[in-house]
């Protein structure tokens, strides 16, 4: 059989891009989604968002739920200071072999844990398993449906602190009503939207940025 489409990101990544240097892998991406074949990496005009947004917070311990080829993970880590952790969570097993590799390429592999399963079971074991006490940083994009569920369980296992940014790509496109819903009317959280445009496209999408208020 053919090969997959994280198949053939992984090597235009080992093709165009330099061992060791993150933005050689965001950009070898970003050029082969723009160019060759689409795929669902938050990208490029959506990346200078999570950028500001990430350098703004400075994580110690970021979370992000929704790896697919460690596009947003090699994002994030890259600009995580000298002792900080991002922990992604990643269902689909064949996407998580490709973002292993993509992470390890990019030499972010001691800043990045990769775990293989379903937010809704990892979530509860973030404090036993990980250490956590809580999270700074959370991006959100996984199953879009989860995003509601998963930021309930979230504050209700403790792992949201006053300050704690969630940052949920997609609002827009291909959407989650429930959560803009969910963190606009809610008195904990404050929340502000990013307008943007759906990775390597010009349809409107964007990223809802909200605070807990504790
Ligand atoms: O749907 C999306 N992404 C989520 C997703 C999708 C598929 C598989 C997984 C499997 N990974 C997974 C699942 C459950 C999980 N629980 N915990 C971790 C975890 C991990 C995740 C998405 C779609 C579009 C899009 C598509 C088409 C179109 F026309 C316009 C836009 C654009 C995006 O930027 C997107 O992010
Ligand atoms: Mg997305």
């Amino acid at each position: 059989t053919g090969s997959s489409r994280p198949q053939r990101m992984l090597k235009a990544v080992q093709k165009n891009a330099t061992k060791g240097d993150p933005k050689s892998v965001i950009s070898a991406i970003d050029s082969y989604c723009r160019h060759k074949e689409w795929a669902m990496n938050v990208g490029d005009d959506k990346g200078l968002i999570l950028d500001s947004v990430l350098t703004e917070v400075n994580p110690s311990t970021a979370l992000e739920l929704g790896t697919y080829c460690g596009y947003s993970s090699v994002r994030i880590a890259r600009l995580l200071s000298p002792d900080s952790k991002l922990i992604t969570i990643e269902f689909n097993p064949a996407f998580a072999i490709i973002a292993r590799q993509i992470i390890a390429y990019a030499g972010l592999q001691d800043k990045v844990t990769l775990v293989e399963g379903a937010s809704g079971d990892l979530i509860p074991k973030m404090k036993e398993q990980f250490g956590i006490k809580s999270f700074d940083f959370v991006f959100l994009d996984h199953w879009k449906d989860r995003y509601v569920p998963d930021t309930k369980l979230l504050e209700d296992c403790g792992l949201l602190k006053k300050g704690t940014v969630l940052l949920a790509d997609n609002v827009i496109c291909p959407g989650a009503p429930e959560y803009l819903q969910y963190v606009r009317n809610n008195p904990r959280y404050e929340s502000r939207y990013y307008p943007s445009n759906l990775e390597y496209t010009k349809v409107e999408d964007g990223l809802e940025k909200s605070v807990f208020l504790g």
